[in-house]
């Protein structure tokens, strides 16, 4: 990874004396030591804007999530309680300009390098190809993507392209009917179908899929998933089911492990480690060979094993809700609301150092002091994954 903006490589932490060292978790390492003293107000202060969005781990972070609704046409299981959530209002949610002004603070003052458009579902919301039409103007060369679950992208793929999107994830746990209605609560996959051929068509690509495994319902398809995605070019991904369900029905025995998705994928396929720098990426991604055939590559697949095989240490990510609040971990309990401050009229500078501190205070790992999803001192966020924009 090159640096911008004439930042040195990540640094330890800006020059206070009171500052212990950067002290992240390995990936993988399961619990650590807890973290030292909250910096103190004055620690915080001595950012300087070439730090960026350094945090006091030592880890800086360069890929900026956005959430664009806390809306969802679909009510998965892992995801959204079946009644939906009391939508917010839409003079709380940030608008198209909102957007495009922390992008480009983001981006010019504080060394975001890609940005990722979710929520929610961002394709309910109205504006969206104008929204990335806004950004893209002022950003010609940012990594535009978008997650979405896919409904009604078969209409809107075409205008999001021309627009500037570059890549699109789309949600999808089953080809079986009445599986994917089962943990969508909807019977939408038809259209979910529909709306990732489009988006290949368009050229939105590479396009990827996200599953999310669960026992008894989806995991013994997780083969003819694959099978599907590599036969049509697209990356699959299996995600472990995280702990941010509004039901609070996760158990740490309950969820199908990294482990487990390897093994069942190995009845048909042959997987071997991607040689690609991973950059702080959720996904570890395998190269995939058929059993009949293991002299040919045949796909990637990714496996987002945020439970058993935690990435915090490598973690790149800054959050904001669609309520225009920071959220430095995806497991955090706090939040910096920015779209107050940029409400109030202040200028670019405040809102900058604003969200630098909020990034200053990230937590080491899982919103906590160290990793472990499901541990005794584990505190599941308030919000649900469609609230924080996951
Ligand atoms: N623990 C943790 N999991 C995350 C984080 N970001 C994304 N994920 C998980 O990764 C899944 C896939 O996220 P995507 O929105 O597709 O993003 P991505 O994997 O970073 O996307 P690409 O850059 O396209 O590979 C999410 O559903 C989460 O389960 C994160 O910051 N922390
Ligand atoms: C919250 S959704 C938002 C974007 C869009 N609605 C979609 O489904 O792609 C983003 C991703 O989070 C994943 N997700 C939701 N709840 C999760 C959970 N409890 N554990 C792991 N991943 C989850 C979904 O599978 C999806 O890939
Ligand atoms: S995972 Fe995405 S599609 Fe499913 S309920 Fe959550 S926000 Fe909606
Ligand atoms: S849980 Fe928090 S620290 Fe860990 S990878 Fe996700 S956002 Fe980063």
């Amino acid at each position: 990874m090159g640096t911008q903006l004439g930042m040195p490589a990540v640094r330890p932490s800006p020059s206070t004396p009171e500052i212990s060292p950067p002290e992240a978790a390995a990936p993988g390492s399961g619990s650590t030591a807890a973290v030292s003293a909250l910096p103190s107000p004055a620690s915080a202060l001595a950012l300087s804007p070439a730090d960026g969005l350094l945090d006091r781990h030592g880890r800086r972070a360069t890929d900026m999530r956005l959430s664009l609704t806390d809306k969802c046409n679909l009510r998965c299981t892992y995801c959204m309680p079946a009644e939906g959530l009391n939508w917010l209002a839409r003079d709380k949610v940030l608008a198209r300009d909102e957007i495009v002004r922390l992008v480009r603070l983001g981006v010019d003052r504080l060394g975001v390098r890609e940005l990722r458009l979710t929520g929610g579902e961002p394709l309910v919301r109205a504006d969206l190809v104008d929204i990335v039409a806004g950004i893209r103007a002022n950003h010609p060369e940012l990594p535009i993507s978008l997650t979405t679950n896919g409904l009604g992208l078969d209409k809107k793929a075409q205008a999001l392209k021309d627009a500037g999107l570059t890549r699109i994830n789309v949600s999808l746990d089953s080809l079986h009917p009445d599986t994917f209605a089962q943990l969508t609560r909807r019977p939408f996959l038809d259209r979910v179908l529909r709306g990732v051929e489009e988006a290949a068509r368009v050229g939105l690509g590479l396009v990827k899929i996200n599953a999310v495994l669960m026992r008894g319902i989806n995991d013994a398809e997780a083969p003819d998933l694959l099978e599907w995605a590599v036969s049509r070019g697209f990356e699959l991904r299996f995600i472990e089911q995280m702990p941010l369900d509004a039901d609070h029905g996760w158990t740490r025995d309950g969820m199908i492990t990294a482990a487990e998705m390897r093994s069942l994928l190995e009845r048909d396929f042959v997987l071997t480690p991607d040689s690609r720098e991973r950059n702080g990426a959720p996904a570890q991604r395998w190269e995939v060979r058929r059993h009949a055939d293991p002299a040919t590559v045949v796909g990637t697949v990714g496996i987002i094993a945020s439970v058993t095989e935690p990435f915090c240490a490598e973690c790149v990510r800054t959050r904001i809700t669609a309520e225009g609040k920071v959220r430095s971990c995806l497991f955090s309990h706090d939040e910096t609301d920015l779209l107050a401050l940029l409400r109030s009229g202040v200028d670019d500078d405040a809102v900058v150092r604003r969200w630098q501190e909020a990034m200053w205070g990230k937590p080491k790992a899982h919103g906590m002091g160290h990793t472990g999803l499901g541990d005794s001192d584990y505190v599941q966020p308030e919000r649900t994954m469609s609230a924080i924009g996951g």
